[in-house]
């Protein structure tokens, strides 16, 4: 037999393989609400004209191809910090983070999973909300740290289950890990308000959790940098020393560059660079260093104020493009007739959609209709254009009436 007899074919990607079937798909009409990738009303991939700008500048400048070292570009985690942080946020300033380039936002997940598995010296355990994205589960197994899920969305209202999640959080063993979703709950497009994010505050502080926030979409949920980032700085205010996943994919559209960052919130400047340290130790064996190109364009933008500025209002459009996308959805929906109540699609914020469609549903919408998304009934909103729009109400409609 040969030396590889043993593989087995693995299942394919939940999420990237419903592209792979939308490829093969022969229909004028079909429509990929999979993978969560910004498109334009044309359904075309979006390069931020901010980006293109940056990568002039960045070419003006002839750079050379040096290795960045482990932790990435300076000017870049330093802005990066910033951008979630605030530019006025004490811990910052007491130089009490330490932050690190990471692969995208999967890498910074990865480097922090892998550290928490070497150092955290509590419960090797991280808490999920209950539905989170697929690989969330993989990225900390991987790493050695084991998942437990805590309820946080309600299929009964596609809301926010707020209750079960106090309840389930309460109970966590003290000093476990748990993993909140800054904005954009993916996949179910809920987020906590403001004061139950403060009551969420409350709880894993007396149970002596540690927050690993993953912000994937900061700017993109609601338009607006700062309310996208606003747990995460009530988090850090209210004393809670965080981790924090950033990624640049989806806000700068920089998907297939792999832009993000991983920072640890420490007790003491002092801390920070032990911390540090250890993390370049961690780094070094998986990939070295990070890549180079990226970085630059996303502290070009972030280091450039009028390129800041221009990007700040890219990223509110692609937000308005799919709030719109999701308000018309509804109307049409209504017009189709249905008797459903479709609020949660205009409730619900950033890339995805919880539409509530139960899997035999998203077959036949797939079947009958060529429109593709994931089993568990989530839809990209930024697949979605005033196009196709009417098309996907009446495919919903006839597949759930
Ligand atoms: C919550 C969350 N965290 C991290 C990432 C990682 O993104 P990055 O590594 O590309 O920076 C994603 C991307 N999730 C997408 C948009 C794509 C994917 O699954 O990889 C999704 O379709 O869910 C995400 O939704």
């Amino acid at each position: 037999s040969s030396i590889w007899s043993n593989v087995e074919m693995g299942p394919p990607d939940a999420i990237l393989g419903v592209s792979e079937a939308f490829k093969k798909d022969k229909s004028p009409n079909k429509m990929n609400l999979g993978v969560g990738a910004y498109r334009d009303d044309n359904g075309k991939p979006y390069v931020l004209p901010s980006v293109r700008k940056a990568e002039d500048i960045i070419r003006s400048k002839n750079l050379d191809k040096e290795y960045l070292g482990i932790t990435g570009l300076a000017e870049f985690t330093k802005a990066s910090a910033i951008l979630a942080f605030g530019d006025n946020c004490d811990a910052i300033k007491n130089k009490r983070n330490v932050t690190a380039q990471g692969i995208s936002g999967t890498g910074s997940l990865r480097i922090g999973a892998n550290f928490l598995s070497k150092f955290y010296p509590g419960v090797k355990e991280v808490w999920l909300p209950k539905p989170s994205w697929g690989n969330h589960t993989p990225i900390f197994k991987h790493a050695g740290i084991e998942v437990k899920q805590y309820r946080y969305y309600d299929p009964s209202t596609c809301g926010f289950d707020a209750k079960g999640a106090y309840e389930d959080i309460s109970k966590i063993p003290e000093n476990s890990i748990i993993l909140l979703h800054a904005c954009a709950h993916n996949p179910t497009g809920v987020d906590p308000k403001p004061d139950q994010w403060k009551e969420l505050s409350q709880i894993i502080k007396s149970r002596k959790l540690f927050p690993f926030f993953d912000m994937a979409y900061q700017g993109f949920a609601s338009g607006n940098i700062d309310n996208d980032a606003a747990a995460v700085r009530m988090f850090v205010n209210e004393g809670h020393n965080i981790a924090l996943a950033q990624s640049y994919a989806k806000n700068m559209g920089l998907y297939g560059e792999r832009v993000g960052a991983f920072t640890l919130i420490c007790e003491s400047e002092e801390e920070a660079k032990r911390c540090e340290s250890q993390l370049k130790i961690i780094i070094r064996p998986m990939y070295s260093n990070p890549p180079l190109s990226g970085p630059r364009i996303a502290s070009t933008i972030l280091n450039t104020a009028e390129l800041r500025s221009q990007w700040l209002t890219e990223v509110k459009g692609m937000a308005d493009r799919i709030i719109t996308m999701r308000s018309q959805l509804v109307e049409n929906l209504k017009k189709e007739g249905s008797s459903h109540n479709w609020q949660h699609i205009t409730d619900q914020i950033g890339m995805f959609c919880f539409t509530g469609l139960k899997p035999d549903q998203v077959a036949r919408i797939t079947e009958e209709f060529s429109v593709y998304l994931t089993k568990d009934g989530r839809i990209s909103v930024a697949g979605i254009s005033s196009k196709n729009n009417a098309y996907l109400a009446h495919a919903i409609h006839t597949v759930s009436k």
